[in-house]
């Protein structure tokens, strides 16, 4: 069989949700999980029609924690597709997300609303649950956020603008800054406030890009690397050769930022892509951009 490629396809490709045509198990060579035997597929239906792809990622050399699972990788497909909602999660047989997911998942309005598709071992006896029978008394963002402040995955722009002086390091990859900016300016942390973004850039020249993503309840946050390997993977990266292939990194945050993304991202691009030139970009939030 063909090593399947797609993370996006479209309904028509798919059918409705709970119709096996995507033939879930096509998908699993996609999983880079080399740790766990657990090869975890997600589809998500997103508002645009479009049906995107998420695996588990783990990497060699990093704890656990840093893992990506599936149901994050699909929430980072449809925020680097701008599809603005998420409206159902099917994943492959026989997971049901964890909590971890169903708390993060959260972040997403109307969230208990969402359908989740199961199904048993053998892809049969397919049956749809509410996100809310899955984690009934939420922690809501509901209780934090005001009704008009956008969700994850809502169009968002944080009037972040780069602040000197660091901006004038020489520049062998003049688009990884830009890209990183305007990656920290669609970043979700209405918690923290302190959005942050990542550009990548392979041997190729290709940028990728990707940003943070905060939880109500923390620690189920997304980090902006993560984002942008989603993006690296989605777009075929480095082909089988992985991330080292990656080159060159951006990270754009705020400066004295208290919730700071820097030294983790460092220490995970050193793990995973020994090769990689990573550089920080420092931003402020300026009041008069809209
Ligand atoms: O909801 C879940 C639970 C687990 N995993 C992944 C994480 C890890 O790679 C592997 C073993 O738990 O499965 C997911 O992708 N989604
Ligand atoms: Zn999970």
């Amino acid at each position: 069989m063909a090593q399947p490629s797609k993370f996006v396809f479209t309904r028509e490709e798919a059918k409705s949700p709970g119709d096996s045509l995507i033939n879930i198990p096509f998908l699993i060579p996609l999983v880079r999980g080399p740790f766990s035997t657990s090869k975890v597929v997600a589809l998500g239906f997103g508002s645009s029609g479009r049906v995107f792809v998420g695996v588990n990622v783990e990497f060699p050399g990093l704890p656990l924690h840093h893992s990506i699972h599936a149901e994050q990788f699909v929430v980072a497909n449809l925020a680097l597709h701008l599809d603005k909602k998420l409206n159902c999660l099917a994943l492959s047989p026989p997971e049901a997300p964890c909590g971890h997911c169903r708390q993060f998942l959260q972040e997403i309005r109307e969230a208990p609303e969402m359908k989740i598709i199961l199904s048993d071992q053998n892809g049969d006896n397919v049956s749809t649950v509410s996100l809310e029978s899955l984690l009934p008394n939420r922690l809501s963002p509901d209780s934090q956020l005001p009704n008009d402040v956008p969700r994850l995955l809502e169009p968002r722009y944080n009037r972040l603008t780069l602040s000197g002086p660091d901006s004038d390091v020489p520049d062998r990859y003049p688009d990884l800054k830009p890209a990183g900016l305007v990656a920290a300016n669609i970043s979700y942390a209405p918690y923290s406030k302190c959005p942050s973004g990542v550009a990548l850039v392979d041997l190729q020249g290709s940028v990728y890009r990707g940003w943070y993503m905060e939880s109500v309840a923390y620690n189920p946050s997304f980090g902006p690397v993560q984002a942008a390997l989603v993006d690296y993977m989605i777009r075929g990266g480095g082909g089988d050769r992985g991330f080292t292939e990656i080159v060159g990194a951006v990270l754009v945050e705020k400066k004295d930022a208290e919730v700071r993304q820097e030294q983790t991202a460092r220490m995970l691009l050193e793990t995973i892509a020994p090769n990689c030139d990573f550089k920080v970009f420092h931003c402020c939030e300026n009041p008069k951009e809209n």
